[in-house]
């Protein structure tokens, strides 16, 4: 008795509506620390790696891509880099996400499936740039996170532009803030305000809910979690941003979205959030959409708690991206 192996990959790639090589997943690893102040979560990449991260994909039945250098984001960091404002080694991120958007433009380019391991938040800017440029503002936005990483240069309190990424693709900076020679000037708004939906938060500055009221960003807070069940979030999320499932969708997930229980190595963990399986039935609805043609998975830093922690969550974050590329797919 034989039986032709299906496997994942080719499960994934017939499903997919918009990825022409989509049992090839393009790999950024960005070991980047820059956009907040705890070092650690730039091995993020490399524990999952060592997690075997690349071989669980590739035992899925998918081929691996991976992008080069990723050495060169510790390299590239500048001898000098004072403050901007508020902004934090602005030069820095500004650099590294404008490589991290010629990476991702390049797998996007080629039809993978583009995964982005981080590194803290800031890279989306990245991210986000690389794959609209290839889908266009068409592509909708699904942020799973307990922050909403949307304040501007003016805004930031804390000045780390890991809680910024969002105003610079969204276009919500004015003149001033990015003027012409800034670090931020080659990010154009690439991201339509009714093409972004949030799922997860809990944990928004109030200069950031003026910002979401203003702008009529749509948002799913843990409380809607509660009050209506993951199914039914991100049934409504998908809906807002994509009601005939027709549209790209880029995932950028924030690892600390998961209760620090499920996810403790994190730098800014907050109580109350996403349950394992409410994290994976994220993912898994959205690679079930056919339209996942990028993913991000940010914010593991294994510096921070013991051992356990450690394990725990660099487990947690290949089991995510494991789920988004449609492990539990029957
Ligand atoms: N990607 C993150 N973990 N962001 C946390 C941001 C926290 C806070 N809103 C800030 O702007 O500083
Ligand atoms: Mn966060
Ligand atoms: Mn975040």
């Amino acid at each position: 008795m034989s039986q032709a192996k299906v496997t994942d990959a080719q499960l994934m790639a017939d499903r997919s509506k918009f990825l022409k090589n989509g049992d090839t997943v393009g790999i950024t690893c960005v070991p980047f620390s820059g956009g907040q102040p705890k070092g650690g979560v730039d091995d993020g990449p490399i524990e999952m790696i060592r997690f075997g991260i690349l071989d669980q994909i590739q035992g899925m039945g998918y081929q691996i891509e991976l992008s080069e250098g990723m050495d060169k984001y510790r390299t590239m960091q500048p001898a000098s880099d004072p403050p901007i404002g508020n902004m934090k080694n602005p030069r820095y991120v500004g650099m590294a996400a404008r490589r991290v958007a010629e990476q991702v433009q390049s797998h996007c380019k080629q039809g993978r499936l583009a995964v982005t391991l981080g590194g803290d938040h800031s890279i989306a800017m990245g991210t986000l740039a690389g794959s609209s440029s290839v889908y266009g503002s068409d592509m909708c936005v699904v942020w799973v996170d307990a922050h909403a990483d949307i304040n501007t240069p003016s805004s930031t309190d804390s000045g780390n532009l890991h809680g910024c990424p969002l105003s610079f693709v969204l276009g919500l900076c004015d003149k001033d803030e990015v003027p012409a020679n800034s670090p931020f000037e080659w990010i154009k708004p690439c991201i339509r305000k009714n093409r972004l939906v949030y799922i997860g938060l809990r944990d928004v500055d109030a200069a950031e809910k003026v910002i979401l009221r203003k702008h009529g960003i749509r948002a799913f807070s843990m409380h809607d979690v509660d009050k209506h069940g993951i199914g039914r979030v991100v049934e409504m999320a998908l809906d807002h941003v994509n009601p005939d499932r027709s549209r790209p969708i880029h995932m950028s997930f924030d690892v600390d979205a998961l209760d620090p229980s499920v996810a403790p190595a994190t730098g800014t963990p907050v109580r109350g959030g996403l349950t394992f399986r409410e994290g994976h039935y994220i993912c898994e609805a959205v690679a079930e959409t056919g339209c996942l043609v990028a993913l991000d998975l940010v914010e593991v830093n294994p510096l921070l708690g013991d051992p356990e922690s450690l394990r725990q969550t660099v487990a947690v974050g290949c089991s995510l991206v494991r789920s988004s590329l449609g492990e539990s797919l029957l």
